[in-house]
């Protein structure tokens, strides 16, 4: 089954997560007026499997760069992950649009929904939000990555059996 790739927007992709951009984001002055805080775009969301976890393991929210390859289409989406533990935000910063794919459901993955993000939209997905790894386009990318550190089983993976289809452009 081929996805229908729809335009990333704050309401499309609400039930999944947040989408980090300063469109119609609030914001405040900051620095005596100097700059602009787009303030409070997403939450980190970061989880312990158990309540035994010490002060000194207890998980952590950690910042990496990922330089992702660009994907070769049509597409095989031919699985899906989740981190029932920790939210997980990708923030582009190469300067190209990239796509993401998503699901509902808890356990496996429901329904699919394809989306392209802009050169200047990030995503946050949700902790246990069902999604695939990164798909850049045209070129090598690097993104900013937000999430989780810490014990527990924090990425679970789901075949999809028939696989989706992904055609760009
Ligand atoms: N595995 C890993 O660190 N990255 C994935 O979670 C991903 O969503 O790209
Ligand atoms: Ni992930």
């Amino acid at each position: 089954m081929t996805l229908n790739i729809e335009p990333l927007t704050a309401e499309s992709f609400a039930p999944f997560g947040e989408v980090i951009q300063t469109e119609s984001a609030h914001s405040f002055l900051i620095n005596n007026g100097t700059t602009e805080r787009f303030h409070a775009l997403a939450a980190v969301e970061l989880l312990e499997e158990n309540s035994d976890v010490t002060r000194e393991n207890h998980c952590r929210a950690i910042i990496s760069i990922f330089r992702a390859e660009a994907r070769h289409f049509p597409f095989s989406v031919s699985m899906l992950e989740k981190h029932p533990l920790g939210s997980q935000a990708f923030i582009p910063l190469s300067g190209e649009p990239y796509l993401v794919v998503v699901a509902t459901g808890m356990d496996s993955p429901g329904q699919l929904r394809a989306f392209i993000a802009t050169a200047t939209q990030g995503v946050n997905y949700r902790a246990g939000v069902w999604h695939h790894p990164l798909l850049a386009l045209h070129k090598t990318c690097d993104f900013l990555v937000v999430d989780r550190q810490g014990s527990g089983v924090n990425c679970i993976e789901d075949d999809l059996d028939p696989p989706y289809l992904l055609i760009y452009p």
